[in-house]
């Protein structure tokens, strides 16, 4: 773990000091948009239109940001148009890396080993976290995006004219409503669980720990008497919660102690998420022994024998009784 300082490697954990045993989230730095004639976007640059072949993702499949984009990648058809690289699980004292085994690839692109080494290649002064998901466009030779919002955003309306296809996750009906689930997605569970889980004070813990159950439990209503957090529809809201719901009882219940209670343990949330994975294409991008091993391997503060615990037995392929619910339009 570390970041980038004027474009160099540095070797540190994340700063708790200076914020009383918070762990704050850092920005991303590289917010271009791919379009599907070029023009810039909400943020950043132009110039980056919508080209199979043109564009290359870097993730991991221990992370649920980047968790989003392959999920994104897959449900719009756009495995052919947008090549992948997968760092590997263990993320050391070089940050993340490329070891090609056990399901993780060689930088194919930049050939890196590392990739910071990717990062310092699209702006050699960079300073920063060096994060996955990664989105590089080949002809410019740069990163267009490090943030997996906006990544998906792009996926799922820029590629229809260059072999994208599926549903319109974002339609224009739903999304206020699907901005605002996804403030209190965002901030209360997805990073909800490494605000408990990295916090280095109790009351910090303790606070981040008890907003994540509320917020589990507002959602648990809500999905309740609703398929899908906006109703009939399923929506980019409900692959973000995914993400962070798939690793929830294998991971965060342990190793960041969120513990109050398990997704097992919500009869609505547990049956979304059943259903959420067993859609066609997204079991193939779940790879459990990334995640398990990325987490318990990596994060020394936390788990210093790095020891990755043989349970939870997990049947995500178990009826997930949500079709007594509307059914998805
Ligand atoms: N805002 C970013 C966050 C990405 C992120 O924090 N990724 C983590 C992995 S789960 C990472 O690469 N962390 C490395 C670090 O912080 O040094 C996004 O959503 O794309």
């Amino acid at each position: 773990m570390g970041m980038l300082v004027d474009g160099v490697w540095k070797d540190v954990w994340y700063d708790t000091k200076s914020t009383g045993g918070h762990f704050k989230r850092s920005e991303s730095a590289f917010r271009n948009w791919v379009t599907a004639d070029g023009a810039p976007g909400p943020s950043g640059q132009g110039g980056f239109k919508a080209e199979a072949g043109r564009y290359h993702l870097y993730v991991s499949l221990a992370c649920p940001w980047a968790h989003r984009t392959l999920i994104f990648r897959k449900l719009m058809g756009l495995e052919e148009a947008i090549s992948l690289s997968i760092v590997d699980y263990h993320m050391g004292e070089n940050g993340w890396e490329f070891r090609g085994r056990d399901g993780g690839t060689e930088d194919h692109l930049n050939g890196a080993d590392y990739l910071w080494q990717v990062y310092v290649a699209a702006k050699p002064d960079y300073s920063g976290r060096v994060t996955v998901p990664v989105l590089w466009d080949k002809k410019q030779n740069t990163i267009v995006s490090n943030e997996s919002a906006e990544i998906i955003r792009m996926f799922n309306s820029a590629f229809a004219e260059v072999g994208g296809k599926g549903p319109d996750f974002y339609p224009e009906d739903l999304r206020e409503e699907i901005d605002d689930i996804n403030a209190l997605v965002y901030d209360k569970i997805n990073n909800g669980v490494y605000k408990a889980g990295f916090a280095t004070k109790q009351d910090a813990y303790e606070e981040h720990v008890t907003e994540l159950f509320d917020a589990l439990d507002t959602v648990e209503r809500r999905l309740t008497s609703n398929r899908y957090l906006t109703g009939d529809r399923l929506t980019e809201a409900d692959w973000r919660l995914f993400t962070t719901l798939v690793r929830f009882d294998p991971v965060y219940v342990g190793h960041f102690k969120c513990n109050i209670r398990r997704i097992a343990d919500y009869p609505a949330l547990s049956g979304y998420l059943r259903e959420l994975y067993q859609m066609p294409g997204i079991a193939g991008t779940v790879n459990m022994e990334h995640i398990k091993r990325h987490y318990y391997g990596s994060h020394d503060t936390i788990n210093p024998t790095g020891i990755v615990p043989v349970g939870p037995e997990l049947d995500l392929d178990a009826p997930h009784g949500r079709d007594r619910l509307a059914k998805a339009a």
